[in-house]
């Protein structure tokens, strides 16, 4: 299928600073993809070259095969920035026809736009009553004008209550299954865990990692935990038992390699009556991202 977006060796230089370093990735129709990595790992750098604000030092960027920054990129490309602001006194259905108009569409779409992002009972109120959520809705609602194809979103979801946070990855969802491809970034590891279908980590303007959560928690390797309950007393036991094992309490702590998993559940299995339950929690995406974030010493 051809991607939306194809970013290739991608370089930006400023004066003394290199803030991307020979990136490269695709993102098909479709695609909910999260961009991860520290302050200053060159993600609004990335995105503001795909949006054709600045250009890059080196390699070649094609938004739906087109350059960044031209008339048919731009057609196609939409962006929410974390903060979106909206004049206060205007109502959501106000601001909403006033995009319109700028864009040369009719003004009427307005009301459809603010149904399609749950904002109908609040379209005649003032922007100035409306939550932080609303607010980014209105954001989606505008980006949302001329069917983009892509959607660059820069942290659409940070200072949102989990209701609202659940709502708006809602609405990315029925995009990106009408086709949309979606590229956001984020701080919320766990969030993007759940709602998109690949990440990608930059760490000092290299793409260190990418992947669906499964590809990097393999090439990752990174140990698993285990809490065994012992039943009855038997914690020193079966802490005794396995290599490494803690005995606290009545549960008992363990750490191994992911090569070692089975054989380790094995030996529990083995300990029959004496253990009550076991739970085995594989590397969070936090340990995933500290993990590859590491790597260039940040
Ligand atoms: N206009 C500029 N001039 C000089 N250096 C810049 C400029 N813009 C960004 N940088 C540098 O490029 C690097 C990447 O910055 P960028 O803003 O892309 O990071 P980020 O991942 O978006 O961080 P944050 O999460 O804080 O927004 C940083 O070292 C930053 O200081």
């Amino acid at each position: 299928m051809t991607s939306t977006l194809t970013i290739s060796g991608l370089t930006k230089r400023f004066e003394g600073v290199t803030a991307l370093a020979d990136v490269s990735l695709t993102v098909a129709p479709g695609e909910r993809v999260a961009l991860l990595g520290h302050n200053g790992a060159g993600k609004s750098t990335m995105m503001k070259i795909i949006l054709g604000l600045i250009p890059a030092t080196e390699g070649r960027v094609e938004v739906c095969g087109a350059a960044p920054g031209s008339p048919e990129a731009r057609r196609q490309v939409a962006y929410l920035p974390e903060n979106a602001a909206f004049h206060p006194a205007l109502t959501g259905e106000e601001q909403l026809r006033h995009y319109l108009r700028l864009r040369g569409e009719d003004p009427a779409g307005a009301s459809a736009l603010l149904e399609r992002v749950g904002l109908g009972g609040a379209a005649r109120r003032r922007i100035g009553t409306y939550s932080k959520g609303m607010r980014q809705r209105v954001g989606l609602a505008q980006a949302l004008i001329g069917h983009p194809r892509l959607l660059v979103l820069d942290e659409p979801t940070s200072g949102l209550d989990p209701v609202s946070r659940r709502d708006f990855y809602a609405l990315l969802d029925a995009l990106a299954a009408e086709g949309a491809a979606i590229l956001l970034s984020s701080h919320a590891l766990t969030e993007v865990e759940a709602r998109t279908d690949r990440i990608l980590i930059l760490s000092g303007g290299r793409l260190v990692a990418e992947g669906s959560l499964t590809d990097l928690r393999r090439s990752a390797a990174l140990p698993v935990a285990m809490h065994v309950t012992a039943r009855n007393g038997h914690a020193v036991q079966i802490a005794a038992a396995l290599p490494g094992a803690i005995a606290a309490g009545g549960l008992v702590h363990l750490t191994c390699a992911q090569s070692e998993k089975l054989d380790v559940l094995g030996r529990i299995a083995g300990l029959g009556d004496k253990v009550a339950d076991l739970e085995v929690l594989p590397p969070s995406l936090e340990d995933i991202y500290s993990h590859y974030s590491r790597r260039d010493g940040q």
